[in-house]
C-alpha cells in the first residue's frame, strides 16, 4: 500500500487543477491525487468559450489538460460525477454515483453558479446560462434553428456572449439594469464608446430596462419588462453575475460569507482542507478572474508542497474584453473620488480613450479604449505603488501613434508582468526565449503559460520574441487578420478588392466571407477607405461605415455640441474673411472662438441644427478638422517679410493646402512649410515638411507632433516649387495606397523604412505613375459643406434635430 498522503481536489476547473499542477511540479510523488469534477470533460479553459462561440476555436483546441494527463500524472479523475457529501471524520468525500475516496488533504475548488434572475417562466425552453461547454454547444445548436436571441446583463459575460451570437448569424438584443455597459468596469465615457462601437458592429441595446417574465409557450417566445414592452426572442442567456459555489462547504459548516472563508495561505476553517478559486472568499474578497485565482492557486501549492511561500495577500485585478474589433481595458480603482485626480486623453478621431486615476502621486487605477497598449506598463506601476511626481503626462500615456512595440517591451522592467492571467514577468519570458531556444508564441505559451489563458497578452509575447531574437524572428509568421471579423489580412483584403473587381463594401464581406453579417467599427471604415482610394471615380463613398466626425463633418464635442473650423490656405486670412467669421460668431451666438496650433480659427459649441446655416455664411470651405484627410498646411512668412527667409513659404504653404484639400488619407495628415532653415513652422514634426534651403526645397516625411514626438526623416531635396508639389503628390499617394487604414505616416514611415519610399518617390516612371492616380483622386474631391448647404435630404438626415 503507498505510504504518501491522499489528497483529494473537488472542482475539475482552471483554479483546481492549477494547483495540482504546480503540485506536480514542485513535489512529485508526495501525494496520492484524486480529482472529481461535476462535467464530463477533462479540465479546460473557461475563458476561452467566448471564442469557441464567435466560432474562432473549438471545444477540442481548449482543452488544458487532456486525459492522457491524469494518467501520466497518476491522477485518478472521475468526471460526470459530482461530491455530494463530505464526512470530516472518517475524511472521505462521496459522488452522487456513490464514489467514496479518502483523503488527508481536501481542496475545495467548486467554482460559481451563475446566478439566474427567479423570473416568472425562467424554466421555460430556451431560457439558459451562459458558463460551460455544454451551454455553448447548447447556444451553437440554437442558432441553427432561432434567429433571435437576448442576452440579459450588460458586463463582461453577455457582450461576449452577444458577440457570439452575432458570429453566429443570430440577431440580439442586450438587455442591462443601468445606462452604462460594464458599469463594474467602466467610466461613463468608456462605456459609452463601447456601446458605440457594438452598436456598429450590430448589437441592440435595451438599457435600464427591469425584465419582469419570460413570456412564450413551452419554449420562450419573448421577454417582458416591468414598463410592459416586450421585447421578442427565441433565446434568452442570463449573464447577470455569478454566485460562489458554497452547497458542500456549508453542509460540512464550513465558515462560508458569501464565499469560503479562507486565510493568506488558503486554509479553511477546518484543518486540511483548503478552497481555491472563484469559490473561497479571502479578506473579504471573491475573485472572478483567473489572474487572481491562479495567484491563489501558486501559494496554495507551495503550501502543501511544504515549500516555503509568501502568503496571499489579495490581488489587484484587471480585465479586457474579448469581442475583437473593440479594444478595452480597466484595471485598479478605475473610478474618480474626491481625493484622486485624473489624467484623460479623448483622441475622438481615432476612437481613443484613456484614464488613469492618480492617488498621493501614485496610480490607483486605469480604464483605456480603442488603444489598450499602455495596459500592462500600467498595471506594474498599478502593482509596483510607482511614484509619478515629476513624470511628464506623455510619459505615462502614450501616444498610440508613436513608437511601436519595439521599445515599448524594451522600456519594461524585466519584472513587469506581460501575461496577467497566468503572472508570467518579462524576465522570465526573455530568459526562457535565450535559454529554451524558443522561436514561436505556441513555443513560449508551451514554456512559460505566457498567452495560455485569455491571449490578449499574445502581441505583447510576440513583440518580446522580436525584441530577444531580434531580426531572426518571423513576425509575418503569425498572419495579422484586419479584425476579428476575416480571415484575411488588409493586403490580402486589398488585392482581393483590385483582383475580383469588388466594388462594395457588402461586396468584400460576402466574397471573403466576412465572420459577421455587418462587419465592425474597426473593419468597415477601412474597406470603405480602401474602396474609395482604389476606385476614386466610380466608388459611392459609404456613410454609415464613416466615423461621426466624418459622417457630419464637423467635430462633435464634449458636451455634444460641434466645432467649426473652416478652411483657411496656409494659415492666411484677410480682414474681410476675418470680419465675416466674426459676424457668423455673433450671430450663432458662438461661446469660443479659438485660435489653433494649425494656425486656423475654431468656432467652438455650435449646435447641431446651427452647422449647415452657418457653413452658408461663413461661404469659406470646410477646413476638414474632423477627417482622415488633408487637416492644414502651416506656414512662416517666409521671405516676403522675413529677413532671413529664402524661399516664399506662405505661396508654397498656399499652393500645396489648394492641391491636397478634401483629399481622403488612412490617417490624418499635417504639412507645414518653412521659408528657411530655421524651421518656423516646424516643418520637421508634420507628415510632410518642407524647408526651404538655399537653391530650393527639403522634404521632410512621416514628423509627428503629437504626444509621441516624431522627427521626419529627410525624404529628398529638390530645386522648384513644381517638383516639391510633384514628390508631395508621389509619396501621399504611395502612402494611401500602402499605410494599414489608421495608420499615421510616422508609423508607416518607421515601419517600412524611408529608403524604401524614397526609392519609390525618385524612381522617374514611378514617380509620374503615382502622380497619375493621385491626379485623378484630386480631380472628383467634392466640397462636403457645399454639399450640404446644396443638399435638402443630407440637411434633414444629418442636422435636423428631431423632437423625440
Ligand atoms: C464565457 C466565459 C469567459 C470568461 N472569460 C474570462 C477572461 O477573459 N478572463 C478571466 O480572467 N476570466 C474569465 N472568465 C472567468 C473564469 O473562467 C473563471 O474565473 C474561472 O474559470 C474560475 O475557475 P474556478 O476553478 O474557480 O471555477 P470553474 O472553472 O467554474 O471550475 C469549477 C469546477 O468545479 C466543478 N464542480 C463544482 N462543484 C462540484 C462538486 N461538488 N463536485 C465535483 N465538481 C464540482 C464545476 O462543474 C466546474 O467544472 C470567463 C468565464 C466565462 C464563463
Ligand atoms: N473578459 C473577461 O475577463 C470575462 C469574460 C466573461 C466573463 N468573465 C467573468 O465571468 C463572471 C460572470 O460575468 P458577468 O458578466 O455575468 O458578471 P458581472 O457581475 O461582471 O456583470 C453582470 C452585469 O449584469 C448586469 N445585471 C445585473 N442584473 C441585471 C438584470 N436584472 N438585468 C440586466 N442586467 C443586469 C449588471 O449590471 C452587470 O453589469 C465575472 O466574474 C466576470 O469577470 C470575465
Ligand atoms: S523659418 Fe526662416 S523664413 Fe520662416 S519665419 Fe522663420 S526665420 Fe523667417
Ligand atoms: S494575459 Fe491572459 S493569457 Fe496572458
Amino acid at each position: 500500500m503507498s505510504n504518501k498522503q491522499k489528497l483529494v481536489l473537488v472542482g475539475n476547473g482552471m483554479a483546481g487543477v492549477n494547483v495540482i499542477e504546480h503540485l506536480l511540479k514542485l513535489a512529485p510523488g508526495k501525494y496520492d491525487i484524486t480529482i472529481f469534477g461535476s462535467e464530463p470533460y477533462p479540465n479546460y479553459n473557461r475563458i476561452l468559450l467566448s471564442y469557441v462561440l464567435a466560432g474562432d476555436s473549438s471545444v477540442e483546441d481548449i482543452v488544458i489538460h487532456p486525459w492522457d494527463w491524469y494518467k501520466a500524472n497518476g491522477i485518478t479523475l472521475y468526471t460526470g460525477q459530482t461530491v455530494t457529501a463530505i464526512d470530516t471524520q472518517a475524511r472521505t468525500v462521496t459522488s452522487d454515483q456513490g464514489v467514496t475516496v479518502t483523503y488527508d488533504k481536501l481542496i475545495l475548488a467548486t467554482g460559481s453558479n451563475p446566478f439566474m434572475l427567479p423570473l416568472p417562466g425562467a424554466d421555460k425552453e430556451g431560457v439558459m446560462a451562459y458558463r460551460t461547454i455544454r451551454d455553448c454547444e447548447m447556444m451553437i445548436d440554437a442558432a441553427r434553428n432561432y434567429k433571435k436571441a437576448i442576452v440579459i446583463g450588460g458586463g463582461l459575460l453577455g457582450l461576449e456572449a452577444a458577440r457570439g451570437f452575432l458570429n453566429l448569424g443570430m440577431k440580439v438584443d442586450v438587455v442591462h439594469l443601468v445606462d452604462t455597459l460594464m458599469e463594474r468596469q467602466l467610466d461613463r465615457t468608456a462605456s459609452k464608446l463601447l456601446q458605440e462601437a457594438l452598436e456598429a458592429q450590430g448589437m441592440n441595446f435595451l438599457l435600464e430596462k427591469q425584465s419582469a417574465e419570460i413570456v412564450g409557450g413551452q419554449r420562450v417566445a419573448g421577454l417582458k419588462f416591468k414598463d410592459g414592452n416586450v421585447a421578442d426572442a427565441d433565446l434568452v442567456v442570463m449573464a447577470v453575475g455569478i454566485r460562489p459555489n458554497v452547497e458542500l462547504a456549508k453542509s460540512i459548516g464550513l465558515e462560508v460569507n458569501p464565499g469560503i472563508v479562507v486565510n493568506d495561505y488558503m486554509q479553511t476553517s477546518m484543518p486540511d482542507i483548503y478552497a481555491v478559486g472563484e469559490c473561497a472568499m479571502h479578506r473579504g474578497v471573491v475573485y472572478g478572474l483567473v489572474a487572481p485565482l491562479y495567484e491563489q492557486g501558486a501559494v496554495l501549492a507551495k503550501h502543501l508542497a511544504e515549500a516555503e511561500t509568501a502568503p496571499y495577500e489579495g490581488s489587484i485585478v484587471y480585465t479586457k474584453l474579448k469581442v475583437s474589433g473593440v479594444d478595452v481595458f480597466s484595471g485598479g480603482q478605475f473610478l474618480e473620488s474626491e481625493d484622486c485626480k485624473t489624467i484623460r486623453v479623448h483622441d475622438e478621431y481615432s476612437g481613443v480613450y484613456k484614464k488613469v486615476v492618480i492617488r498621493d502621486n501614485k496610480i490607483i487605477g486605469a480604464v483605456l479604449f480603442g488603444d489598450t497598449s499602455d495596459g500592462t506598463r500600467l498595471m506594474q506601476m498599478i502593482r509596483d505603488g510607482s511614484d509619478i511626481s515629476g513624470m511628464e503626462k506623455a510619459a505615462i500615456l502614450r501616444d498610440s501613434a508613436g513608437e511601436g512595440g519595439g521599445s515599448a517591451v524594451a522600456a519594461m522592467s524585466d519584472d513587469t508582468i506581460a501575461c496577467g492571467c497566468n503572472g508570467v514577468s518579462k524576465g522570465a519570458i526573455c530568459s526562457a526565449i535565450r535559454e529554451q531556444g524558443l522561436t514561436s508564441v505556441e513555443e513560449v505559451k508551451d514554456c512559460t503559460g505566457a498567452s495560455r489563458s485569455c491571449g490578449g497578452c499574445k502581441l505583447l509575447v510576440g513583440d518580446l520574441l522580436a525584441y530577444t531574437l531580434g531580426d531572426s524572428y518571423d513576425r509575418t509568421a503569425v498572419k495579422e487578420t484586419m479584425c476579428g471579423c476575416t480571415e484575411h489580412s488588409r493586403d490580402e483584403i486589398v488585392a482581393a478588392i483590385r483582383g475580383k473587381g469588388l466594388s462594395h463594401v457588402r461586396e468584400v464581406m460576402s466574397v471573403l466571407g466576412w465572420k459577421t453579417e455587418d462587419g465592425c467599427s474597426k473593419c468597415r471604415p477601412a474597406l470603405n477607405y480602401y474602396l474609395g482610394m482604389i476606385y476614386p471615380e466610380t466608388y459611392q463613398d459609404d456613410r454609415t461605415s464613416r466615423f461621426v466626425n466624418e459622417r457630419m463633418h464637423a467635430n462633435i464635442q464634449k458636451d455634444g455640441t460641434y466645432s467649426v473650423i473652416p478652411r483657411m490656405y496656409g494659415g492666411v486670412t484677410s480682414p474681410a474673411e476675418l470680419k465675416r467669421i466674426a459676424e457668423v460668431a455673433e450671430k450663432f451666438n458662438v461661446p469660443t472662438v479659438k485660435l489653433t496650433g494649425g494656425q486656423r480659427i475654431d468656432l467652438l459649441g455650435v449646435k447641431k441644427e446651427d452647422l449647415t446655416r452657418m457653413w452658408e455664411e461663413l461661404a469659406m470651405p470646410s477646413g476638414y478638422a474632423y477627417g482622415k484627410a488633408l487637416r492644414t498646411v502651416k506656414t512662416c512668412v517666409g521671405a516676403d517679410y522675413c529677413r532671413f527667409g529664402t524661399a516664399d513659404s506662405m505661396g508654397m504653404g498656399i499652393r500645396l493646402e489648394k492641391h491636397f484639400e478634401r483629399l481622403n488619407t488612412p490617417a490624418k495628415i499635417k504639412m507645414a512649410v518653412s521659408g528657411c532653415p530655421r524651421n518656423c513652422a516646424e516643418s520637421v514634426i508634420k507628415d510632410l515638411g518642407v524647408v526651404a534651403i538655399d537653391g530650393g526645397w527639403e522634404l521632410y516625411a512621416g514628423g509627428n507632433g503629437g504626444v509621441r514626438v516624431r522627427a521626419g526623416d529627410l525624404l529628398t531635396t529638390v530645386k522648384t516649387e513644381d517638383e516639391v508639389v510633384e514628390y508631395a503628390e508621389a509619396y501621399l499617394q504611395y502612402y494611401r495606397e500602402n499605410a494599414d487604414y489608421g495608420e499615421r505616416t510616422s508609423e508607416w514611415v518607421k515601419r517600412v523604412g524611408i529608403e524604401s519610399i524614397r526609392k519609390v518617390v525618385e524612381q522617374a516612371d514611378e514617380r509620374k505613375a503615382l502622380c497619375e492616380r493621385m491626379d485623378i483622386t484630386l480631380s472628383v474631391t467634392k466640397d462636403p459643406w457645399k454639399e450640404a448647404i446644396e443638399s435638402g435630404k443630407i440637411q434633414k438626415d444629418l442636422y435636423e434635430v428631431v423632437e423625440l
